[in-house]
């Protein structure tokens, strides 16, 4: 049982909405922030379809998609969204400045009950946190993954200053969302799975440099062999690779050499190339 109820979302991205999606088809009151009107109609819009695939597939009653969009509402107004709510999970950009400024607008407004999830791929909790002062033990991880409707498992991470409280009660909203949890008892850059993603998708980005084959190849041996749904490179484009980039740039700081971004990966965010979100990455998805 969980008693988070009402559940604010920050970031109508890619993972915002999809979080946003599924705590409202799990019955929850949900609202989804945005700083950008635009992002917000493109969530709603993924979020329609999305909803019309549920309901193609038989998972989805017709009858009760109405319903899942009756407890959504979006809003450009943090303050307005967090009055009143039991949890928020912080599903902006990938940097810690704009999480901490985030977190510390969603406190100010936000009842001193509420618990603060961040869905950050790797990002330190107790840093993040950290700009919270007193309120540092209501922050958790809670690592989603594309796309959250489907995937199977919430990562939660627990801070230096997470308290059991906060962590059960995270434990309980994971819970009523369906999914399995793991729990990085330790705060460290990437926690568990995205130090994994990360060594695959460099390795298929240095195989690339190297000529050693074409991305369809190197996603086909990786699929094929290891019976993984998508490839690393089609995986990196499914979710964004200035949010990959933003990723390993934090993994490359804080576990060294291994994770340094290749060249590659840098060019292509340089020139606006960012996969599906962008119609282009390393593959062309301009008809899709
Ligand atoms: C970066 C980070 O910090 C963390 C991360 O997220 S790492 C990335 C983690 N995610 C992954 O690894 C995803 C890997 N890919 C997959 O699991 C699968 O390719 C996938 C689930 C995305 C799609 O599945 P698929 O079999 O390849 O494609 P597809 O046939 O289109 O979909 C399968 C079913 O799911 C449904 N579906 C797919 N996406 C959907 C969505 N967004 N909403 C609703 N239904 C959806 C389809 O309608 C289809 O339903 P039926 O079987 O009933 O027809
Ligand atoms: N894309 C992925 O596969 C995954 C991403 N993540 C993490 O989730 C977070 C979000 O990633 P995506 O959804 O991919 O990014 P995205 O770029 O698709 O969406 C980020 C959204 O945040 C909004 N935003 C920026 N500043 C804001 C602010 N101050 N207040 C409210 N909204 C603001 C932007 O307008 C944008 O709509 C990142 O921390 C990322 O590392 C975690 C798991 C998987």
């Amino acid at each position: 049982m969980t008693d988070l109820q009402r559940v604010a979302v920050i970031g109508g991205g890619v993972m915002g909405n999809g979080i946003a999606q599924l705590s409202a088809m799990k019955g929850h009151d949900v609202r989804l922030v945005d700083v950008s009107q635009e992002r917000l109609d493109s969530a709603l819009a993924s979020i329609g379809t999305s909803l019309d695939r549920f309901v193609k597939s038989g998972k989805l009653d017709a009858g009760d998609r109405a319903d899942v969009l009756d407890r959504l509402r979006t809003t450009t107004s943090v303050a307005d969204a967090v009055s009143d709510v039991d949890l928020v999970v912080e599903a902006v950009l990938e940097r810690l400045d704009v999480k901490q400024a985030v977190l510390a607008e969603v406190v100010a407004h936000a009842p001193v009950a509420a618990v603060l999830g961040t869905n950050t791929s790797q990002l330190s909790i107790t840093a993040i946190a950290s700009a919270l002062g007193d309120e540092a033990h209501r922050v958790v991880g809670m690592h989603f993954f594309n796309p959250a409707v489907l995937m199977r498992l919430v990562e939660l991470v627990v801070g230096l200053e997470t308290s059991p409280e906060t962590l059960a009660r995270a434990e309980a909203y994971a819970a009523s969302l369906g999914k399995e949890t793991v729990v990085c008892r330790k705060d460290s850059p990437g926690f568990l799975t995205s130090r994994f993603s990360a060594i695959l998708r460099m390795e298929a980005l240095h195989m690339l440099e190297e000529g050693l084959a074409t991305p369809e190849d190197i996603d086909k041996a990786v699929k094929l062999a290891f019976n993984h749904p998508m490839g690393p490179l089609e995986l990196g484009d499914f979710n964004g690779l200035d949010t990959y980039l933003d990723a390993l740039t934090g993994l490359h700081a804080a576990h060294g050499e291994r994770f340094r971004p290749p060249v590659e990966l840098k060019n292509m965010v340089a020139a606006g190339r960012l996969g599906r979100k962008s119609g282009r990455g390393f593959y062309d998805h301009s008809g899709s």
